[in-house]
């Protein structure tokens, strides 16, 4: 293990070596590594967090570059780092430092690219649970998540079920809904169909025009039609140009800087294949295996996993908690607005403490 860029005496990040592992699908790659990062007290209880699908480790970051889940987290923050540690897995098959298509085999330096074994949501959670043992856990306090982190919250409770108290997940469903896979597959086919995509063998990131497109169609349905109204309302900056489309472009570009597109294919592969009740005799039957307290957060216009599917499924979990968000956000709720639904979760972990929010 080596530590790496710690931004302070409580938060590092680093990369752990996990050796062999095998896949779902037989797949054995002989020296996986995990990419993590790691804040609060080192004796304290672990809340685990599971990023979501273009996210990574960084939940906290550093103070030029703040994480994905900042706000939510630090010292007397709803997950609050004077009395737990909080720590986050790049997932295996991501693009930020642990293993996936990105990434170059130890013998021969050739990047995996669509070798790269399928990789699903059970195989991340695997991956982690393996990480954490070698970092020396018996038991972290709780797991939480959002849509990919979400589906890997649900599979941590199922897969290892004594090995959390409490689990939490945020805009994500027992399975993927059809409207859901039908975005990722617009989205894959817009990269696929993109002859600079080359089979996987691109050049570059930046040539990938297909790229652009599936972020510009996933952005559409991570946002609301209510909040495009309310910020762009039909603007233009241009004659010809209204900012919501502007918008969709420079979002498109910015995916290219900061994610792989063979990562992002595999990603959306293992969000449509996620399916608790695969192998369990059904969703409804794998509801009733949870022994951790599940606690759930849906969010107003989230497109994808919307509160009546939430709903759908909490009420088969006895002792389980839901929680809705009202916001225009939609589905990206869970990575805005701290203040509407971060007391809630801080609460809920310390039981009946103090709900605080840090901003
Ligand atoms: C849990 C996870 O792991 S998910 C991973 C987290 N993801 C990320 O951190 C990266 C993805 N980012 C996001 O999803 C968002 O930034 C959020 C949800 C964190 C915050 O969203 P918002 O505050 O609504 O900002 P949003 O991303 O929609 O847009 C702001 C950007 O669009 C640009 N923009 C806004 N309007 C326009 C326009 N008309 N034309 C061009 N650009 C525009 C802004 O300049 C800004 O640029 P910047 O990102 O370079 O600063
Ligand atoms: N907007 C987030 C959530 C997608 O589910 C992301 O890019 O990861």
């Amino acid at each position: 293990m080596s530590l790496t860029n710690p931004t302070h005496s409580k938060q590092s990040s680093a990369a752990i070596s996990i050796g062999a592992f095998t896949f779902e699908c037989g797949e054995t790659l002989e020296d996986v590594v995990l990419a993590y990062e790691r804040s609060g007290p080192a004796d304290a209880p672990v809340l685990l967090i599971c990023h979501a699908l273009t996210g990574n480790q960084f939940a906290v970051g550093t103070k030029d570059e703040p994480g994905w889940w900042a706000g939510l987290i630090g010292d007397d923050c709803p997950l609050d780092t004077t009395d737990y540690q909080i720590i986050t897995f790049n997932v295996l098959g991501g693009c930020h430092g642990s293993t996936g298509p990105a990434s170059k085999r130890k013998v021969s330096g050739q990047t995996y690219r669509l070798e790269f074994p399928p990789v699903t949501i059970r195989d991340m959670v695997h991956a982690q649970y393996r990480a954490l043992q070698v970092l020396g856990f018996t038991q972290v306090h709780a797991v939480l998540g959002g849509s990919l982190g979400g589906m890997q919250t649900l599979e941590w409770g199922l897969l290892y079920p004594d090995f959390m108290k409490q689990l939490y997940v945020l805009a994500a469903t027992p399975s993927l809904s059809d409207y859901g896979i039908a975005f990722n597959h617009i989205g894959a086919k817009a990269i696929k169909d993109d002859p600079a995509w080359n089979n996987g063998n691109y050049a570059s990131n930046q040539q990938l025009h297909g790229f652009a497109l599936a972020r510009m169609a996933g952005m559409v349905t991570y946002r609301s039609g209510p909040l495009f109204q309310k910020r762009f309302d039909r603007s233009r900056s241009e004659p010809l140009s209204y900012n919501i489309q502007s918008y969709l472009d420079y979002q498109g570009e910015k995916i290219k800087d900061r994610f792989d597109a063979n990562s992002y294919l595999y990603l959306l592969e293992a969000m449509n294949h996620h399916d608790i009740g695969r192998g369990r005799g059904g969703w409804k039957k794998a509801s009733s295996q949870f022994k951790a307290q599940l606690h759930t957060i849906s969010f107003q216009h989230d497109l994808l996993y919307p509160r009546e599917l939430m709903e759908g499924f909490i009420n088969e979990v006895p002792g389980s908690k839901h929680f809705h968000v009202e916001t225009d956000y939609g589905h990206d709720g869970f990575l805005v607005e701290f203040s509407q639904w971060g007391g809630w979760v801080g609460q809920q972990i310390r039981k009946g403490g103090k709900a605080s929010d840090c901003g």
